[in-house]
């Protein structure tokens, strides 16, 4: 693709703006969750699992992410339990309107002040 890259270069992928990219993605920062899925298939359009270099959030090639079949089971599993067994509130100063959203520039992007949910359990479940 004709860039130099100098030996012992720490390279990168930008996988946030890949993520985002309009050539890729239709309306990119709409929660579209259905632009994954094949769903008259019942399949996968595009997938997590590197062949598909527009998502990649495990990675892709030789050295992708070596637990995606663990986290993949897990994901689901804690995400269900903590959603089924607790009501989620936020600070009493907060509303989801008044939330700050910026985020820290890193390798990952996180949140620049730390979200502060509350659990509550859920009686009964
Ligand atoms: C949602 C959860 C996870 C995400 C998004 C994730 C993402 C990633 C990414 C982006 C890489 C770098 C891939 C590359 O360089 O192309 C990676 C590497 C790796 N991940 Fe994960 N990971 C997750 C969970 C896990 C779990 C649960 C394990 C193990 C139990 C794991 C083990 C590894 C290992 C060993 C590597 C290094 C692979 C290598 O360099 O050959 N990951 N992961």
């Amino acid at each position: 693709m004709g860039y130099f890259i100098p030996k012992d270069t720490q390279v990168f992928v930008n996988t946030w703006a890949i993520g985002r990219d309009p050539d890729a993605w239709d309306e990119p920062l709409v929660f579209k969750p259905e632009r994954f899925c094949d769903c008259d298939n019942k399949s996968y359009k595009t997938d997590y699992k590197g062949q598909h270099y527009e998502f990649i959030p495990f990675g892709a090639g030789r050295r992708m992410c070596a637990g995606v079949p663990l986290a993949h089971r897990i994901l689901h599993l804690v995400l269900g339990s903590l959603l089924h067994r607790f009501d989620w509130e936020l600070d009493s100063n907060v509303t989801p309107l008044t939330m700050d959203m910026k985020d820290n520039l890193g390798i990952t992007m996180r949140k620049f002040e730390p979200l502060l949910a509350v659990p509550k359990l859920v009686v009964g479940s």
